[in-house]
């Protein structure tokens, strides 16, 4: 006779009473203790254990303890054979692996996962404490019942399932024509949308069944249903796991996209993934959000909590390195009270030989110049001048590696160069901890690191209880909530460590809730990194030790948003960047409260244990919270008006007299090239002439904003109560919304939204278009304008058309429109005073040898050859029709019926230099005003020659 049948107990149902049924189990098999009397103390356990989370748990799981031993049945087998069972990798689990696993798995890992560790040698062992990354890979626990399988006829593309994932087992997957073609029969993908960055391109969302916990997080995330769990097996059967398999293998897409945006973060390659986290954990997805925007130079110093033990279980590391560049996060952990000033430490030293490294290539280039390559000069002078720039430091570094290991002989200058060479890329550097860090044992430290100005960027995963250590009560569990040494429910207010940094003034303070608002969250991370000095984020994770009745953390996602509205989580971002530039550092983004504090505390059995243990101080200390939140929200709605109305002092009284008639104004674009944008920034700049501070300002300063922020219906509707709401947008592929206003047109066209949700909004269109699109001229636009009208908006003006096959191109219909404007705002139109306005653009001119110069490509496109160039027409024919041949040799250039080529033509620099006498070898940097694109930006991150910018950034400006 053998074991039980309890395995089809657990598949039935009884998944998350395992522990009960495997007792009980024991207890029958092992003989230990007579059945009933083991059975008996089973049942007291388990009411002494969960009585505080209500008779139905208790009923559960007594109901388990019985149903298991009933579910017992006999199996015969051989047990000569059974004996003889070789318990490798092999036989074990390694077959489900897609790719030969690096000999540190093999010789290692493999033997402690199939119990032969003793077998295990010293050597074999890495005796410095480094472990290789990238091995959770490989571990292919299956340990999921169903997992989730997509629906690509209701994908919308966001990439939110993505972004929620707590182990990067859901991913979205773009591929050429080709590759798709090649793909397995069941990977159903669709035309890529967003426009041109995914021209050519088929989107998929995968997940693995072998590496997913199926914890359904996903699933409800989801805004339009598109997943649905379906048995893991099923899944294997139906090729799933050869479908991610395939997908795993097709070369990432990222670097095509911007990783600080929500969407594109999710197509960089997460360097967390399948960690032994809680399955629907909500600390991961920051971790695993921080690999994707800043991975490939990420330095982290973890302290120890959850998070070092999903992050660094000896010895399945989740931490990876990128698969194209080996490139990845360094990763390492300290104690709990040290933590904080080991990564401080890692700082300093980070900056102090990056320092050396300054002054070092100071000294090469003075006094070995002559002896370096051209290229080699040239790109350390770059350095020294971008290389406080992540993303510019970890190109040009690239750029130079090859080099220096070539001139390293010429010089001993260069030599010494090279011993630091590691560091020309300048590291993104972070901590990560949990709330017992951040407010008890590690404060001081942190404390000590923020007040100190250095650029450090802590990451507290607030879960509000001590969760690795089994659930005692932090500072920042909340007044009411059941922990740990707060049995009879904590009786102080959470710490409120946000304002604690603010009061500092120099510190970069964000609040977040991913699942609440994604996109607040990227942009917090994305500032906080950008921000020279330190930067501290709260996250909001919720955790098993919420004990959430009936979801458990299939819900994690939408708790956060519950938890977002009715206002018991803030989101807002403290920026002093802000301050400088004489604007209010502090943005609420969560401006209102909407939901009910009590329907979000029940849900919890650490708030709803207390309603049944003690109700009266359960009534007492619940009530206290809930004023506490109230008062809260509304000082942090003052925070965030009173500081700005302090601020615009000047402006208001300036405007009394000449706005008082004018409306205020919101301005949003949807733009895929950057011509709306362009269009909207101008307009803007019109209302504003002067900017803030100018008493001739038309009217208030408008906000200026892409259709996707405006995403949220609700956070549309906040913009524009008291405003008029200008939209501009042009239309892309053939048909679609560009990339920047896809998640809001989804929003806006969602079959849920009541008939009038949109009464009381005023609102007016200005399309723009190309005719030639006859049967979609501008129909993104229009499309905007209709549905608006039938939520109940109201449309002030007739739309506006920009056509690119007007005289003037778009500006022919701009010039048309904008009077009418200024007549519905009750503005009168601007007068050009003649003034010097901000400049655009700075330019500083360096001595040096002519640069190396490669064509500037704009950002998002690839370069291809001319092949032919042949004209069609007689020369003497009026018009000049040519046959052009691209070449598409050697490019990741997947092309699709319908798509576009661009083709920019070159300036005749010669005349242009002649004209403006100018010299075009001299090299000059730019530096942009914040009022330029982030497109036009980006060709200026390293040096050019004058030459270059007439040639071919002449269109830029
Ligand atoms: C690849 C591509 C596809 C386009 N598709 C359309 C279309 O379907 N309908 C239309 O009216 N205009 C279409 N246009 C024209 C653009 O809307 C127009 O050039 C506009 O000024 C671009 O503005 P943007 O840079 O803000 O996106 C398309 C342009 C490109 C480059």
């Amino acid at each position: 006779m053998f074991l039980a049948c309890a395995g089809t107990l657990v598949l039935n149902c009884m998944g998350k009473l395992i522990n009960n049924i495997m007792t009980a189990v024991f207890f029958e098999l092992s003989g230990v203790l007579p059945t009933e009397q083991a059975l008996s103390l089973l049942k007291d356990a388990v009411k002494k254990t969960y009585k505080n989370k209500g008779d139905a748990i208790v009923n559960q799981n007594i109901k388990a303890v019985e149903a298991a031993i009933e579910a017992l049945r006999t199996v015969q087998y051989d047990a000569a054979k059974w004996a003889a069972i070789d318990c490798d990798r092999e036989s074990f689990y390694a077959k489900e692996r897609d790719s030969e696993p690096p000999t540190y798995v093999t010789d290692v890992l493999d033997k402690v996962q199939t119990m032969r560790g003793h077998e295990l040698k010293v050597s074999e062992v890495e005796v410095d404490g480094c472990v290789p990354l990238s091995q959770t890979r490989f571990a292919k626990r299956g340990v999921a019942e169903s997992v989730p399988v997509v629906d690509m006829d209701k994908c919308i593309q966001c990439n939110v399932c993505s972004a929620i994932c707590p182990h990067a087992v859901i991913r979205p997957f773009l591929l050429s024509n080709m590759e798709l073609q090649k793909a397995p029969s069941s990977f159903d993908a669709r035309k890529a949308t967003g426009g041109n960055t995914y021209a050519g391109l088929h989107f998929r969302i995968q997940a693995s069944p072998n590496d997913c916990t199926g914890c359904e997080v996903c699933t409800n995330a989801c805004p339009v249903g598109a997943l649905s769990m379906m048995p893991r097996l099923d899944t294997l059967e139906k090729g799933h796991g050869a479908n991610w398999d395939y997908a795993m293998s097709v070369p990432n897409r990222g670097q095509r996209f911007d990783a600080n945006t929500l969407k594109g973060s999710q197509f960089q390659e997460p360097l967390l993934e399948f960690s032994g986290a809680c399955e629907g954990c909500g600390e991961t997805p920051y971790a695993k959000l921080v690999t994707q925007m800043f991975g490939k130079r990420l330095i982290v110093a973890n302290a120890t909590g959850c998070s070092s033990i999903w992050g660094g279980t000896a010895g399945w590391v989740p931490y990876a390195t990128d698969k194209e560049t080996g490139k990845g996060a360094a990763w390492g952990n300290s104690l709990f009270e040290d933590n904080a000033e080991y990564g401080l430490g890692q700082v300093i030293h980070v900056r102090q030989r990056r320092r050396q490294l300054r002054d070092r290539v100071e000294a090469a280039l003075a006094r070995a110049g002559k002896a370096m390559s051209i290229a080699l000069r040239s790109l350390l002078e770059q350095w020294l001048e971008f290389g406080e720039d992540g993303s510019i430091s970890e190109r040009l570094s690239d750029e130079l590696q090859p080099l220096l290991e070539e001139e390293k002989g010429k010089a001993k200058e260069i030599a010494e160069i090279v011993r630091l060479k590691d560091l020309f890329t300048k590291p993104s550097m972070w901590m990560f901890g949990g709330d017992g860090w951040a407010n008890d044992i590690g404060y001081g430290g942190i404390d000590h690191a923020i007040a100190s100005g250095n650029n450090v960027k802590i990451v507290v995963l607030d879960t509000e209880v001590y969760s690795n250590t089994g659930g005692q009560s932090s500072k920042s569990t909340p007044m009411g909530a059941v922990a740990k040494f707060a049995q009879a429910g904590r009786d102080q207010r959470k710490k409120d460590l946000g304002a604690m940094a603010m009061a500092y003034q120099h510190v970069y303070v964000a609040s977040v809730a991913i699942g609440a608002n994604y996109k607040q969250t990227v942009e917090a991370f994305a500032e906080a990194e950008k921000y020279d000095g330190p930067a501290l984020l709260l996250c909001y994770a919720p955790c098993i030790e919420h004990r959430f009745f009936k979801t458990g953390l299939s819900a994690m996602s939408l708790d956060q948003k519950d938890a977002v509205e009715c206002g018991y989580w803030p989101l807002y971002r403290f920026n002093p960047r802000l301050a400088r530039d004489g604007n209010n550092p502090f943005i609420l983004d969560s401006k209102k409260v909407t939901g009910d504090v009590m329907k979000f505390l029940n849900r919890q059995n650490r708030y709803a244990q207390l309603v049944r243990s003690s109700p009266a101080v359960a009534e007492k200390l619940q009530g206290e919270l809930q004023v506490y939140l109230k008062q809260r929200h509304s000082a942090l709605r003052e925070k965030a008006a009173a500081d700005l109305s302090k601020e615009a002092a000047s402006l208001k009284d300036g405007l009394k007299e000449a706005k008082s008639a004018a409306e205020q104004v919101l301005i949003t674009f949807g733009s895929d090239t950057g011509v709306t944008e362009h269009v909207a920034k101008k307009f803007a700049g019109f209302s504003a002439v002067g900017g803030f501070s100018e008493v001739n300002c038309r009217f208030p300063l408008p906000r200026v904003c892409d259709l996707d922020e405006l995403s949220d219906i609700e956070e549309l509707k906040a913009a524009c109560a008291g405003a008029i709401c200008v939209v501009m947008c042009s239309t892309c592929g053939h048909g679609d919304f560009p990339q920047n206003a896809g998640l809001f047109w989804s929003s806006l066209s969602a079959q849920n939204l009541a008939s009038k949700e949109l009464s009381g909004l005023r609102f007016c269109v200005f399309g723009m278009g190309d005719r030639s699109y006859a049967d979609s001229f501008c129909e993104a636009a229009k499309k905007i304008e209709d549905r608006m009208r039938e939520l109940g908006a109201e449309r002030l003006l007739d739309m506006g058309i920009g056509d690119d096959r007007d005289e003037d191109k778009w500006e022919t219909g701009f010039q048309k429109w904008l009077p009418k404007l200024w007549l519905t705002l009750k503005a009168s139109e601007p007068q050009d005073d003649g003034r010097p306005k901000e400049p655009l653009f700075e330019v500083k001119y360096h001595e040096m040898a002519a640069l190396q110069t490669s064509p500037l490509v704009p950002p998002g496109s690839q370069l291809l050859r001319v092949a032919e160039n042949r004209r069609l027409t007689p020369s003497g024919y009026e018009r000049d029709i040519r046959h052009v041949a691209l070449s598409l040799e050697g490019a990741d250039f997947p092309f699709d019926l319908g798509d576009a080529v661009a083709i920019y033509p070159e300036n005749l620099a010669k005349e242009a230099l002649a004209f403006l006498d100018l010299d075009g070898d001299r090299v000059i940097s730019v530096k942009c005003s914040e009022h330029v694109s982030e497109r036009h930006r980006r060709a200026f991150e390293r040096r050019v020659t004058v030459r270059q910018v007439l040639t071919t950034l002449g269109g830029t400006k």
